[in-house]
């Protein structure tokens, strides 16, 4: 998916690259654009050209949302279903009737589209029976469990303990300055300097591109904290399978989560860092936290990120999907 500049469309792009140039798929390019400016013949001229490449027997990887609404993905599903003997693989990034009320009607849509497909790629298992609940029938599902963020980090050196931690989400930073309070443990934020947080103890480095980003976080150390104040992202938090999540583990930092996070059982596994079920809870143990407790988990994450920045986690699942097809 093209057109948007965000967080969805890296993600989708990422996942494209390492199966175009490590996997050897064809990417089936598609723009997101406001669907409803397009007349019925327009919108059937965009479809035919997306899948311009397809061949009967081909095997289809749909990337869902496209953030073209749940319509436009079962209009695009019956052009490709019109080819003889083609398998459609669709790989759930997220669930946008959970993450945006305006969109709640819209559930009953998107799984309707699951159960079209002949396998389902779910963000991970508390994903799945939530999607099982909700009417999802296909047998074939795996997971994701961690996205990727392919990096390369300069691995002589480590994240150093320092009593730091950065939130690097792209939502309202407001809450967690206003209750910030901690001497000793410093916020980091990625976004401009806000006059409320004067005289705190928060950093602001502003938005940094990936690259930079990665850098500064391995650099400047301590933890990647994952947080929403919104009610339906603390919700949906407990299901989805953060980006923000991989790129702490990438950079080489122990994360902050909440224990009802999908991934709390590899996290505790691995020691990938700390359950709090809130951000004063999180200053509380960092505060007390010694170097040796510190150097555990980041040991932990070191090992861990592996996977995430050489693509590991998308080259599995990809060819888990296609082989479990047709095993
Ligand atoms: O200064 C910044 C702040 C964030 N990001 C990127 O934005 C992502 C976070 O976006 P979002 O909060 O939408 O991700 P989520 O964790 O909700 O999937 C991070 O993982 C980074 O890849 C970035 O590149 N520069």
């Amino acid at each position: 998916m093209n057109g948007q500049a965000s967080t969805a469309q890296v993600a989708q792009n990422m996942v494209a690259k390492i199966a175009r140039e490590q996997l050897g798929f064809t990417e089936m390019g598609i723009y997101n654009y406001n669907v409803a400016s397009d007349s019925p013949d327009k919108l059937s001229g965009r479809l035919d050209g997306i899948i311009a490449g397809l061949s009967v027997d081909d095997v289809v990887i749909l990337q869902s949302p496209t953030w073209n609404g749940a319509r436009f993905e079962h209009l695009l599903l019956d052009r490709i279903k019109a080819y003889r003997n083609v398998k459609v693989i669709v790989f759930i990034h997220d669930v946008v009737p959970w993450m945006n009320a305006d969109a709640s009607g819209e559930l009953t849509n998107y799984i309707k589209l699951y159960n079209r497909c002949d396998l389902v790629i779910s963000p991970n298992q508390k994903m799945t029976n939530r999607l099982r609940e909700c009417g999802l029938m296909v047998t074939k599902v795996i997971n994701q469990e961690f996205w990727d963020h392919p990096v390369a980090v300069d691995s002589t050196k480590v994240a150093p303990f320092a009593k730091r931690v950065t939130f690097i989400g792209l939502g309202s930073t407001k809450p967690l300055i206003e209750n910030w309070d901690s001497e000793q443990v410093k916020l980091v934020l990625t976004t401009d300097k806000q006059p409320m947080a004067a005289d705190k103890n928060i950093e602001f480095m502003g938005y940094q591109y990936d690259y930079n980003l990665l850098g500064r976080l391995r650099q400047q150390g301590g933890f990647g904290l994952l947080w929403n104040a919104l009610p339906i992202w603390r919700e949906y938090m407990q299901y989805n399978t953060s980006y923000k999540l991989s790129t702490y583990l990438a950079a080489g930092l122990p994360v902050i989560t909440s224990p009802n996070i999908a991934q709390r059982e590899v996290i505790e596994a691995k020691k990938l860092g700390l359950f709090v079920n809130s951000v004063d809870e999180a200053v509380r143990q960092i505060e007390n936290m010694t170097s040796a407790e510190y150097q555990e988990m980041r040991a932990g994450v070191e090992e861990f990120a592996h996977l995430i920045r050489n693509g590991y986690f998308t080259k599995r699942i990809l060819t888990e999907a296609i082989f479990n097809l047709f095993y």
